[in-house]
């Protein structure tokens, strides 16, 4: 696929099946993710990737995080939380690593964090693969945070669940591109 087609035309994929991204796929997946555009070169984020059984050990670690404010949370909600990281085969967790610089703000790093997740979705549409970029509580949580090693001031900017598409998906209805883009003509 081209890559002006794979930026164009590129969808989520919530339904995801074996198998996830080869060895192979995993490079090319990171390596998207490497061009991220990167004010200062500061290299603002880092990835884990969570895979077979640990995805197991990622929804207990949602489960605990709930139950420590909700000890009396139903079992089905449990099993709903240990469930979450079993929609993919593959999940890659994208990290903010966020530092203080003089010309570079924080925000500046958090959006570079962002496109490099962008970069990896955009790479999975072009490799044939299906993603779907997820956050909800389970991005915020500290103790789930904690649990995966992030350290204090690093961010969670999404899971990107990864595999085969196990569906179709056609594109969402779109704005024309003279809705979202004017012509600022001086003042
Ligand atoms: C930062 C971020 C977090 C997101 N979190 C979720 C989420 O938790 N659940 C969800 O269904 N979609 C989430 N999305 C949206 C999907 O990734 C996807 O973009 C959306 O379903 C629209 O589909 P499309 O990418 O094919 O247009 C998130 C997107 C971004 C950028």
């Amino acid at each position: 696929m081209d890559a002006i087609t794979a930026l164009t035309e590129r969808v989520s994929v919530p339904k995801l099946r074996e198998p996830g991204p080869s060895a192979e796929q995993w490079r090319v997946l990171l390596g998207a993710a490497l061009r991220a555009a990167d004010h200062g070169q500061l290299r603002p984020w880092r990835f884990l990737t969570v895979e077979g059984d640990a995805r197991a050990d990622l929804g207990k670690l949602y489960c605990e995080s709930v139950l420590k404010d909700t000890p009396d949370l139903p079992e089905t909600f449990q099993q709903k939380l240990i469930n979450m990281p079993l929609r993919a085969p593959a999940l890659l967790l994208v990290v903010a690593c966020c530092q203080a610089h003089s010309k570079v703000p924080e925000v500046e790093q958090v959006v570079s964090a962002g496109a490099a997740a962008q970069n990896v979705v955009n790479a999975a549409f072009a490799l044939g693969l299906g993603a779907m970029w997820r956050t909800g509580d389970m991005a915020y949580n500290t103790h789930v945070l904690k649990g995966l090693g992030l350290e204090e001031g690093e961010k969670l900017i999404g899971y990107v669940y990864l595999g085969t598409p196990a569906a179709t998906k056609s594109l969402p209805p779109m704005p024309s591109v003279e809705e979202i883009c004017q012509s600022w003509s001086g003042q």
